[in-house]
């Protein structure tokens, strides 16, 4: 006779049948001592059904985990998918110029998004960002560049991108033409601290927005940021775009150097047209306070010391500084240049293009050189530590070949470190309320 327990769990192919193995031992014994008549039986049966209800509900729960609490997290604060919502993102994706295009901006509120944003709206495409607002530095900052995006009629959604609903919402109230895909989790050292971040955002989130683009209709031209650091121990100067990228050095290239694979695969299936752009260490005003130029300008000014990383037997590190200007050219030619994704209704219609570029100064700087330009420009002397570069993800230095972006999109950096740096601290200077050295507001 088959066993109570067997007549409650029909044996059925695939999860369930692993899921009844677990419960079976346990059950086992209970069944035998307590069930002593028909009704009794009964309850438990009932007992059981709604355990298992329960079981499955939170199961779908943890599945869709993150999206739900985006979701909660997003419609309390800004009215998400409401009739005032709607009109302010389609009065924010309207196109003012002929031949205009209206771009979804992701990570909107961070450095780079919002200056590609305004240079977009500026010369009168239509722009809608996105941002999740999170703290990995100083919120504050991401609102007051909302603030600024705001002044000039950009609409910025409070979301996260690995929300589905939220995603699709966006793209049934406008036509995007083009995604600028700049929502990350950046930084190269915090990738040891805190790892799973950058797999919710430049994994789950990039296959989740790759998603929502495959299925629109028509499907939107996508330009994403990689990042030089996927070049990772290549140690063939300058770098070149056909140089190998399979020797990350930190999680946080891993997760980049992934999405140029992910990407070529949303390419090669759904005919979307892919534009990946590998940034070199960009830096300007509205900067991000995580990077180097931005935190040891902070630390001068308060008179606190600074940790200046050196390679083996003592070579200074180097980076290819890229000023925030040149960058956004190079992003906007991108999108200017990017092609027709080819598909419609999840389906490929044809080839369509996939491009990798280089964006990069060309002309790297040592560290010790960076730290001392800002002295001169803050008219402050850097309290220095020269600590061995840890084991932690950094590279000894980076340099790009360009001449691809040269050819492709006329990408011709114009702005120097000293004259870069020179605006920052302009920049740092009033945005942080300094009168003659001494700080008004600082935040
Ligand atoms: O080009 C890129 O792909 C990357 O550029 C930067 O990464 P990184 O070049 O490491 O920029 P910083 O964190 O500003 O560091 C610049 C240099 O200063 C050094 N450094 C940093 C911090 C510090 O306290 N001391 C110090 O000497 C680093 O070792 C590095 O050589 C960005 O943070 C990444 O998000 C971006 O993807």
């Amino acid at each position: 006779m088959p066993q109570l327990d067997e007549q409650l769990f029909p044996s059925t192919p695939g999860k369930i049948k692993i899921e009844r193995a677990h419960h079976h031992y346990t059950m086992n014994r209970a069944v035998h001592r307590c069930f002593t008549s028909t009704s009794t039986i009964f309850l438990w049966a009932l007992f059981l059904v709604a355990l298992m209800a329960s079981y499955m509900s939170i199961q779908s729960f943890v599945d869709s985990g993150s999206r739900y609490l985006h979701h909660t997290t997003s419609r309390g604060h800004g009215g998400i998918g409401g009739l005032l919502w709607e009109k302010q993102i389609r009065s924010s994706a309207q196109i003012r110029r002929s031949n205009g295009i209206s771009v979804l901006v992701t990570g909107a509120a961070g450095f780079v998004g919002t200056h590609v944003s305004l240079a977009l709206k500026k010369r009168g495409d239509g722009v809608v960002g996105v941002d999740n607002f999170n703290d990995y530095y100083d919120p504050s900052l991401k609102k007051a560049r909302r603030g600024l995006l705001d002044s000039h009629n950009v609409f910025v959604v409070e979301g996260d991108i690995n929300d589905r609903q939220l995603l699709a919402k966006l793209f049934d109230v406008v036509a995007f033409t083009h995604v600028m895909h700049l929502a990350a989790q950046a930084g190269v050292r915090y990738a040891m601290e805190n790892p799973h971040s950058y797999v919710h955002s430049n994994v789950a989130g990039l296959v989740t927005l790759l998603e929502q683009c495959k299925s629109a209709d028509p499907q939107p031209a996508v330009v994403w940021a990689s990042s030089s650091s996927v070049y990772g121990l290549n140690d063939k100067s300058p770098f070149s775009e056909s140089d190998r990228t399979d020797q990350p050095a930190s999680l946080y290239a891993a997760t980049k150097k992934a999405g140029e694979a992910i990407t070529h695969t949303y390419n090669h299936i759904y005919g979307l047209s892919i534009t990946g752009l590998r940034f070199f260490t960009v830096y300007g005003p509205w900067g991000r306070p995580d990077m180097a130029y931005f935190s040891f300008t902070r630390n001068i000014l308060q008179g606190k010391p600074i940790t200046v990383y050196r390679g083996k037997n003592r070579v200074d590190l180097a980076r290819d500084f890229t000023y925030i200007d040149d960058i956004v050219k190079g992003c906007v030619a991108s999108l200017d240049t990017s092609g027709k994704s080819t598909g419609s209704g999840g389906k490929k219609r044809g080839a369509a293009p996939y491009r990798i570029f280089n964006l990069g100064n060309t002309s790297p700087v040592t560290v010790p050189t960076l730290v001392s330009i800002l002295e001169k420009n803050l008219k402050k002397k850097a309290k220095k530590y020269v600590l061995e570069m840890p084991g932690n993800g950094d590279v000894p230095f980076t340099h790009a070949n360009i001449s691809l972006a040269r050819r492709k999109l006329g990408y011709k950096p114009t702005t120097d470190l000293p004259t870069g740096l020179r605006k920052f601290v302009k920049w740092y200077l009033s945005y942080y309320g300094y009168d003659q050295g001494k700080p008004v507001n600082f935040k």
